[in-house]
C-alpha cells in the first residue's frame, strides 16, 4: 500500500458546470492537485476563474460536477468537522460575543462549557484579541472580526483551512498585519491551509505553493514552488526572490486577463 498517496488532500479531476437558463456557466475544468498536510498553497487567479467555486467544493457545500475530492485516501461527499472556512464577508454571529462565536461549533460537537470556554481562551490568545472575548462583532473593526472568524474555524480543530479572500474586505495595511498573524497562527498552530486571493504579493508572502489558474473555465496553469525561508516577515516582500516569484505569477495573471478581456476561449 503506498502510504504517500493516502496522506492530505486529492483533488481529482474536478469539473464544474453550472446550469442557468443563459447557458451553462464552464467554472472549473479537470482540476487536479495535492496538497500535503500541514501546506499552505494559495489559489490565484482572474476574476471568476472559479476559485471560490473550487473551494466550496473542498468544503462540501457544492458537488462537482466530475471528479472528486480525497482526504487521507477517504472521498469527502458533504461538509464535515475535518473542514474550517473563513468567507471575505463577515460571518460572525451579532447577538453572540466574541468568546460564544468562537465556542459556538465546539457546542455543536457536545463538548461541555467548561472546555469549550478553555478552547475559546486559548485561540482568542492566539489572534491577540485577549480583552475582547466579551464584546459583540459590531462594536469589533474588520480585521477583528476576521480574527474572531479564523479563531472560530480553528478552534474546531479541522485538519484543513480553506480561507476565501479572508483578507478582501479590508484596508491595505490591516491587510498586512493580518497577513503576519495568519503565519504567526499558521506556526503555532500548523494545519493544511488552502487560501483564495487576488492579491499576488498576499498569496506568494504566505503560501508554500502557489496554484495560478487560467481564466474561466479554471484550470491550473502552474503552481509555484515559493522556497522562500521560513518564518517570514513582511521584509522578505523587498528581496530579489520575492520580485522574482511575483514577475512569474504577474505575466501569467496578466496573459489570462488579456484572454478574458478578448473573450477568447480557454481551456478547450
Ligand atoms: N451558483 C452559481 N450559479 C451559476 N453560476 C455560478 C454560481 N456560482 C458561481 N458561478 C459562476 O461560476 C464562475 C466561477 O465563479 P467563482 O465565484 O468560483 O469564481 P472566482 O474565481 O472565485 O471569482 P472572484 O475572484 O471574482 O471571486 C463565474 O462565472 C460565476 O459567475
Amino acid at each position: 500500500m503506498n502510504t504517500q498517496i493516502e496522506q492530505g488532500l486529492d483533488v481529482i479531476g474536478v469539473s464544474k458546470i453550472y446550469p442557468s437558463k443563459n447557458g451553462d456557466v464552464f467554472a472549473l475544468d479537470e482540476i487536479n492537485l495535492h496538497v500535503k498536510p500541514k501546506e499552505f498553497v494559495s489559489l490565484l487567479g482572474t476574476s471568476g476563474c472559479g476559485k471560490s467555486t473550487l473551494l466550496r467544493i473542498i468544503c462540501g457545500l457544492e458537488k462537482a460536477t466530475q471528479g472528486k475530492i480525497m482526504h487521507c485516501g477517504k472521498e469527502l461527499t458533504g461538509p464535515g468537522a475535518d473542514r474550517g472556512m473563513v468567507f471575505q464577508a463577515y460571518t460572525l454571529f451579532p447577538w453572540m460575543s466574541v468568546s460564544e462565536n468562537i465556542q459556538f461549533g465546539l457546542k455543536q460537537q457536545k463538548i461541555n462549557t467548561k472546555n469549550a470556554k478553555e478552547i475559546a481562551a486559548h485561540y482568542i490568545d492566539l489572534v491577540g484579541l485577549r480583552g475582547f472575548e466579551h464584546q459583540h462583532p459590531n462594536s469589533l473593526s474588520g480585521g477583528m472580526r476576521q480574527r474572531v472568524a479564523i479563531a472560530r474555524a480553528l478552534a474546531n480543530n479541522p485538519d484543513i483551512l480553506l480561507l476565501d479572500e479572508p483578507f478582501g474586505a479590508l484596508d491595505m495595511q490591516t491587510r498586512g498585519v493580518m497577513q503576519e498573524l495568519l503565519l504567526d497562527v499558521w506556526q503555532k498552530s500548523p494545519k493544511m491551509i488552502l487560501m483564495v486571493t487576488h492579491d499576488i504579493d498576499e498569496a506568494i508572502f504566505l503560501a508554500d505553493r502557489v496554484a495560478l489558474m487560467s481564466s474561466r473555465p479554471g484550470k491550473i496553469k502552474e503552481i509555484l514552488n515559493i522556497s522562500l525561508e521560513r518564518p517570514r516577515d513582511y521584509h522578505v516582500k523587498t528581496t530579489q526572490k520575492f520580485m522574482e516569484y511575483k514577475a512569474q505569477a504577474t505575466e501569467l495573471i496578466r496573459t489570462e486577463s488579456m484572454k478574458l478581456l478578448k473573450g477568447v476561449q480557454t481551456g478547450a
